[in-house]
């Protein structure tokens, strides 16, 4: 266990780092985040000793390290700092080798068979066995940095010390790079404190961060506790938002830019939708910030198509989401700019209006197919079929996350007393369906003009979804039991 208390400490009389307390189990990693000149490296020197402290200490599993000799530290902790200056170029095997010199009785000791291991081992986790004859001054910066830590990991210590290690690496260099010592912290027990310039990536590897300001500590604690909007935003002066991990339970966060290209005012018109009887289609001429259960580019992202494609009520393909994929590219559109919807419903009885409020309007579209009506109270084991629900919310207005999740519950709310009015039934059931199996949703928004921050039902954008979503349902039932006579 490494114990940090109350360091204090800096170059000459000034103290740059103070009072900083921290304490870093075994097996884990503790990441030190902070903006350009607040102390970082400072305090990774007085840890490792290099600097002496003005005040508080540094222990080892109890003990100060005032109290080892150079060579018992360097046994106990490794150290790669931030920029190495070499006098004359090494191999990369020697380079490597020089970790092991704490290892090393005197001038004639020998090179030992733990030696070699440590040795040959550091350069296969870091992946540079091949290049063990190379002049390191003839390698590029990432492959450089990949040899100064396999240096440190040769040097067998409990604790490592890493200022910046993903410092040169691409993207695939610097996950292995962290896999590997985040595998080495797990497998052998050691103890790790890292500099990190990408809170990102600190976020995803560390179990504890501390973040510093002006060489004192802001913040410590898991990552969510500190990975915050506020804090981030006060200690580097840049705007920032928050966002989940997509498989992890590590905060991220993405910078919002100062400067941003000058974008087009949109407005969504009802009267812009394409309606044939393959598709309706509606093109934006901005992407606009989109939720939806799509079959294509379903979740949330930016987007400017909107398709709802018809399909026959017998689609029946392994794999439809590829399928639609390739429709989609078929029509010259980009899947990647697409949201793709199904249905069964002949397209040209699509409902699109467009509601009027006090802050602005929304277009709402409704396909709505009920063969395969479902009372979700009963839902039991049912055959698939198509026969779908699809109802488009398109705002102008700017939607915070709270409105999108509310514009959908909103929306579902209004859809399932559209199906009450007009007594649609689940056929197995012979009760009011609440919808169908495979209903989709989709909520998108301009981003532009006002801010809408809730859309439930005592809202000015959740009553125009309420009596929207209601009423284009009820008519766009209307025309899918006309279709229903018609066909008979
Ligand atoms: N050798 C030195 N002598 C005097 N002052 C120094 C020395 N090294 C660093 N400083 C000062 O200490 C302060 C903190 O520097 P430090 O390198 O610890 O910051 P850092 O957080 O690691 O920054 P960066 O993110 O830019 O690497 C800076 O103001 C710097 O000018």
């Amino acid at each position: 266990m490494l114990e940090i208390n109350g360091l204090t400490g800096g170059y000459g009389d000034k103290n740059i780092v103070r009072d900083v307390s921290f304490t870093v189990k075994k097996g884990s990693i503790l990441g030190i985040l902070g903006p350009n000149g607040s102390g970082k490296s400072t305090l990774m020197k007085l840890i490792s000793g290099v600097l002496r402290a003005e005040g508080g200490e540094v222990r080892i599993g109890g003990t100060s390290i005032a109290d080892f000799s150079a060579k018992e530290l360097a046994k106990k902790m490794a150290v790669l700092p931030q920029l190495h200056t070499h006098a004359f170029s090494h191999t990369v095997r020697e380079t490597v080798s020089l970790g092991r010199y704490p290892h090393q009785g005197g001038w004639f000791s020998s090179w030992s068979e733990k030696d070699e291991y440590a040795v040959m081992e550091a350069m296969r986790l870091m992946d540079i066995n091949h290049y063990e004859q190379t002049q390191i001054d003839r390698m590029s910066g990432g492959e450089q940095q990949r040899v100064f830590v396999a240096q440190a990991l040769a040097q067998d210590a409990g604790i490592l010390l890493l200022d910046e290690p993903t410092n040169h690496l691409d993207i695939n260099h610097q996950k292995e790079l962290l896999d590997t010592i985040k595998k080495q912290a797990i497998e052998k027990e050691l103890t790790i404190v890292s500099i990190f310039h990408d809170i990102n990536l600190a976020s995803m590897y560390c179990d504890q961060l501390l973040l510093l300001d002006r060489g004192q500590v802001v913040r410590i604690g898991e990552p969510h506790e500190v990975v915050r909007e506020q804090d981030i935003r006060a200690v580097y002066h840049t705007r920032v938002s928050n966002h989940p991990h997509p498989e992890l339970p590590k905060p991220q966060i993405t910078l919002l830019p100062g400067v941003k290209n000058a974008s087009a005012i949109a407005l969504i018109r009802a009267e812009e939708f394409q309606i044939s009887k393959e598709m309706v289609l509606y093109q934006s001429p901005i992407p606009l910030k989109t939720v939806s259960s799509a079959v294509v580019n379903a979740g949330s992202g930016w987007f400017r198509n909107f398709m709802n494609r018809h399909v026959d009520a017998f689609y029946n393909v392994d794999d439809s989401v590829q399928e639609m994929t390739d429709y989609i590219a078929g029509n010259e559109l980009k899947t990647t700019d697409t949201v793709g919807m199904m249905t069964a419903v002949q397209t040209q009885d699509v409902i699109v209006k467009e509601y009027e409020g006090l802050f602005g309007s929304i277009v709402i579209a409704v396909t709505a197919g009920v063969g395969n009506g479902v009372d979700v109270s009963k839902a039991v084991e049912r055959t698939l079929r198509v026969g779908t629900i699809n109802t488009w919310i398109l705002v102008n207005g700017i939607l915070s996350d709270e409105a999108f999740i509310q514009a959908m519950i909103t929306a579902t709310e209004a859809k399932t007393k559209a199906l009450q009015q007009e007594q649609v039934k689940d056929p197995l059931t012979g009760t009011i369906a609440t919808g169908t199996s495979t209903d989709s949703c989709l909520v998108a928004a301009t981003q532009q003009g006002e801010k809408l921050p809730y859309a439930g039902p005592i809202t000015e954008l959740g009553k125009l979804i309420g009596v929207g979503v209601f009423e284009c349902t009820v008519e766009a039932l209307k025309l899918y039991e006309l279709a229903k006579v018609k066909s008979l």
